[in-house]
């Protein structure tokens, strides 16, 4: 499938700074737009229906799958998320940047559906920092921690499918290594079309 948009995908462990990197670089970046997955988890902390996530039941999960809703779908720490073709097919189609914040298995099951799609990996700099980082945040519980602790050995060996991997150490750094990304996949993108107003779009030039 191809859209006229570019398509980033962001993984991480658990903990790694995900979540504050892709809403720090959306600060930044009026021309990209994050996409709104579907969970059969629970809402944590200060979570709302409809922003960080929709949250459904397992049973409207399975239903929206069966009926081919989902770009992807995969099981993540015992929980049900998924990206829904309504959420970003839109977006795409009108040529808007989407980033997806996604599970490894979501980002390679997208990667076969959207080749030119760009896959971008979060380290944390160490275990023991991912741990810090975990607990700090204060919303999750130690059996929970323990479980995406574990299962971060597993996400992080297969940072070797991705084209993309940024260490979350300093946190400014990160940022500005995953803005420089998303622009020169834009220049490159413009380049490959040779459109001269396509990239000074995405030089900001006039
Ligand atoms: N495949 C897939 N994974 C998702 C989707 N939405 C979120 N995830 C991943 O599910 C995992 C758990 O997310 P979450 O429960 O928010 O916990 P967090 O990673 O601690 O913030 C993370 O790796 C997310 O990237 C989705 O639509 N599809
Ligand atoms: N570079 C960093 N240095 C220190 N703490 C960080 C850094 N990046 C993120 N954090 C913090 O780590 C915790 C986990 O970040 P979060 O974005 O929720 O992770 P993820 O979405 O990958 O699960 C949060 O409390 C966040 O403020």
């Amino acid at each position: 499938m191809e859209y006229p948009g570019n398509l980033f995908v962001v993984a991480a462990p658990s903990g790694a700074g995900k979540s504050t990197l892709v809403k720090a670089l959306l600060e930044l970046d009026a021309k990209l737009d994050v996409s709104i997955s579907h969970t059969s988890r629970q809402p944590r902390g200060q979570e709302q229906h409809g922003r960080e996530y929709w949250f459904i039941s397992a049973d409207e999960f399975n239903g929206m799958a069966a009926r081919g809703e989902f770009f992807e779908w995969a099981q993540v720490h015992g929980n049900l998320y998924g990206t829904s073709r309504a959420a970003i097919e839109e977006r795409m189609a009108h040529g808007d940047d989407v980033v997806l914040e996604i599970d490894f298995q979501g980002a390679l099951q997208i990667k076969k559906l959207f080749p030119y799609a760009v896959l971008i990996f979060i380290l944390p700099p160490s275990w023991e920092e991912l741990m810090l980082r975990l607990n700090r945040r204060g919303d999750t519980a130690p059996d929970v921690i323990a479980e995406r602790m574990s299962n971060a050995r597993e996400e992080v060996a297969q940072a070797r499918h991705f084209d993309f991997v940024v260490v979350n150490a300093v946190f400014e750094t990160a940022l500005f290594d995953l803005k420089s990304i998303v622009h020169a996949q834009r220049l490159k993108y413009a380049a490959q079309r040779r459109n001269r107003s396509a990239v000074f779009r995405a030089l900001d030039l006039p």
